[in-house]
């Protein structure tokens, strides 16, 4: 094997959807791709290093593919990884509950890749139900390694190791599969056609070659893109069908054939395989949760109660952290006197970058380490595609893709994730509809800041009372961005996305067990580390850069002045003001230092009081003339604005447009835009302001 020498063994991880591909690719790698209990998680090919017992092997982790016959965009990527990719070994992942259902992918790509592991993952669940896969048995019947695991938990992994490292032993040629004579006759023809170093599997260029016209317009289109070289091609690809009709055998009949055949040998392949119990109850759970009488109010609760334990949570953490920042700040200032550090340098350093670093760590991180973990349960149990369910009927009134109301729950989490999420929808007017709205939903990174707005302007008592006050009115303020989601995706249906909702099959996967404590620790140390290290980046930079904007003087004034007096105007007549308005813009690489640089912008320009706690900044936001009427407008505002840098960055990735990139920054910003100049017109009105 010349040609792989040098270079490492590339390992790609195929299977249906939802079977723990990416989980056991994060073992596998270390790394940290997206998993969740919901089909649809991967949609693009992710590669990594897996160093394990010292072997040395890129792993690469596929969308779910029922079949080889792509239905679906993502099903399309994880079928030309496996026919072109150039994969020395293929792990197939199968359910072991439902092994009968991979089974047929498990065949096809044995068509393709002989060097083949069967991968029977979840047997922990498989266990818990009672089925009893013999993977013994399998191996035998399919002639490859048959591996049970438990990825979740991290089982049988050094077995599959093994058992790739045994087929990636195996020589190619020693498994080259026999066809009827003119099959072979017509391959060879096409074979000779093809450039030499186009790497086209030899079983998958028999089967389409029995297939219809399609597939090979799909293959001449590629040689012609990848290589630009298709001159004989379509010659002889016409003469080897020629050859074939001669013969008798017709394309499209024994294609069918062929998969029906395929379907059978699945449901022989299993026989005496896999013992299950003779009933399985069927739980009701799912018909209540998914029920609208039922299910609204269930996932209105739901939602209730994860924002009351984050707002809870989030004050008595957040209580400890400033508490402890902020004893270090005086620590510090003391310091600084004591070295007789002139007072711009403590200023710049002390109030400017660690006091952002401190406000971002002390009040915008506990609420994110807290919705995320619990987010990420509901999301592992398999709660989101209920919720997608419940959405669908509404999202479809909104002539959109009921499947939006995933991309949507991904947005509470990340809307660049969510934008990416999209791919998911197959129409790409539907694909549009949802990418362009998805920053109406508030990401996490939003979130602590409508929290800490809520906390201070809308809920005076202390304890239980309060924070299920704050948490309904969280609620409110998370429906009001679910409710606009459905205005807009409609108005855009009506207008530039015109078109009739495409149907599609959702599937409701299973509750499973989530593994709290993984997600415990490594959610909570991602998000804290990923917040902490914006904060680094960006937080302290941007302290930095306000201190000095506040403090160097351009005729007569700071540089902060003449910014915020430009933006005073409009600030007002959105119901803000000019600094307000200025911390939005600042705050475009990362929306949670947003109040940050209020909070700063406001302290360097007059005279600082205690900021340490909730309370001493309310009082500080206050005395700059904050009324409730100016809460309200700023969080409105926070919900709809311009998304943060890296959304739009991703919104021109997945669009590849520079039109749509700018409508999905204007849409937001527009909306955000009339409905704080009409609630500031009445709040004034109403003599509120
Ligand atoms: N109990 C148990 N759960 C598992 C196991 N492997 C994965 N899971 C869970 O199954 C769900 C799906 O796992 P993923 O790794 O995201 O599945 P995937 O195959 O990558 O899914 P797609 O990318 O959507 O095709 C997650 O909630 C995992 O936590 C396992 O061996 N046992
Ligand atoms: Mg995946």
């Amino acid at each position: 094997m010349r040609e792989t020498e040098g270079r490492r063994p590339v390992i790609a991880l195929a299977g249906s959807p939802n079977v723990g591909k990416s989980t056991l690719f994060n073992r596998l790698t270390g790394m940290r791709q997206h998993t969740g209990n919901w089909i649809g998680k991967t949609v693009a090919v992710a590669r990594g290093r897996c160093t394990r017992g010292g072997r040395d092997w890129t792993v690469v982790d596929l969308p779910g593919a029922y079949s080889l016959q792509a239905k679906s965009a993502e099903e399309a990527v994880a079928r030309d990884f496996l026919c072109f990719g150039g994969a020395d070994g293929v792990v197939v992942v199968c359910d072991a509950t439902c092994l009968e259902r991979g089974l047929h992918l498990v065949l096809q790509v044995l068509e393709l890749q002989p060097r083949t592991v069967v991968c029977v993952n979840l047997m922990d669940e498989a266990r818990r139900k009672g089925i009893e896969v013999d993977v013994d048995a399998l191996s035998r019947k399919l002639g490859v390694p048959v591996v049970g695991t438990d990825a979740g938990h991290g089982k049988g992994l050094e077995a599959l190791l093994s058992a790739v490292e045994e087929v990636l032993a195996k020589a190619p040629e020693a498994m080259t599969p026999r066809y009827l004579p003119p099959i072979e006759e017509a391959l060879a023809q096409v074979r000779a056609a093809l450039p030499a170093e186009v790497p086209v599997p030899e079983r998958w260029l028999s089967v389409r070659l029995l297939e219809g016209e399609g597939p090979w317009k799909e293959l001449e289109e590629r040689l012609g893109r990848d290589i630009r070289r298709t001159d004989g091609v379509p010659e002889a690809v016409a003469a080897a069908r020629d050859r074939l009709a001669e013969a008798g055998i017709e394309g499209r009949l024994l294609s069918e054939r062929l998969v029906s055949c395929l379907v059978w040998q699945g449901e022989e392949l299993v026989r005496g395989v896999v013992e299950q119990p003779e009933t399985r109850p069927r739980s009701g759970g799912d018909r209540l949760l998914t029920s609208r009488a039922l299910g609204v109010p269930l996932m209105l609760l739901t939602l209730g109660v994860v924002l009351w334990l984050t707002l809870s949570g989030a004050n008595i953490l957040s209580g400890w952290l400033t508490a402890g920042l902020f004893w270090i700040e005086d620590r510090l200032t003391a310091a600084f006197a004591a070295l007789g550090a002139p007072d711009w340098l403590h200023g710049a350093l002390v109030l400017g970058a660690y006091r952002t670093l401190a406000w971002v760590v002390g009040v915008m991180l506990p609420p994110m380490a807290i919705f995320f973990p619990l987010f990420t349960l509901l999301e592992d149990l398999g709660y989101l595609p209920r919720v997608a369910f419940l959405l669908d009927h509404a999202f479809q009134k909104a002539r959109a893709c009921g499947k939006q109301s995933l991309t949507l729950c991904m947005g509470f989490g990340c809307n660049a994730a969510g934008v990416v999420g999209c791919r998911i929808i197959d129409s790409p007017r539907e694909r549009l509809i949802a990418l362009l709205t998805n920053s109406f939903i508030p990401c996490n990174g939003r979130l602590p800041t409508l929290i800490a707005l809520i906390t201070m302007f809308f809920v005076g008592a202390e304890g239980m009372g309060g924070s299920v006050r704050a948490a309904l009115l969280l609620t409110a303020v998370i429906l009001l961005a679910v409710l606009v989601t459905f205005g807009m995706s409609r108005l855009l249906s009506a207008t530039v996305l015109r078109g009739e909702p495409s149907a599609y099959t959702l599937e409701l996967p299973p509750y499973r067990r989530p593994r709290v404590g993984q997600i415990l620790i490594r959610s909570v140390l991602d998000r804290t580390l990923f917040v902490l290290g914006r904060a680094a980046a960006v937080a302290a930079p941007a302290g930095l850069i306000l201190w000095l904007c506040a403090n160097v003087e351009v005729e007569g004034q700071t540089i902060l002045f003449w910014i915020t007096h430009y933006l005073d105007p409009l600030g007002r007549f959105l119901g803000m003001d000019g600094v307000i308005l200025a911390a939005f813009l600042l705050a475009l690489p990362a929306n949670e230092i947003m109040l940050p640089i209020v909070l700063m912008a406001y302290v360097s320009g007059g005279s600082l009081t205690e900021v340490g706690s909730l309370s001493g900044f309310h009082a500080q936001l206050a005395a700059q003339g904050w009324t409730g009427l100016t809460a309200v407008c700023t969080m409105l505002f926070c919900l709809f604005h311009w998304p943060c840098s890296t959304t739009c960055l991703t919104m021109a990735k997945e669009t590849g447009s520079a039109k749509w990139t700018a409508l999905g920054v204007v849409l937001p910003t527009a909306v955000g835009v009339v409905l704080c100049a009409v609630v500031a017109a009445v709040g004034r009105a109403l003599g509120l302001g």
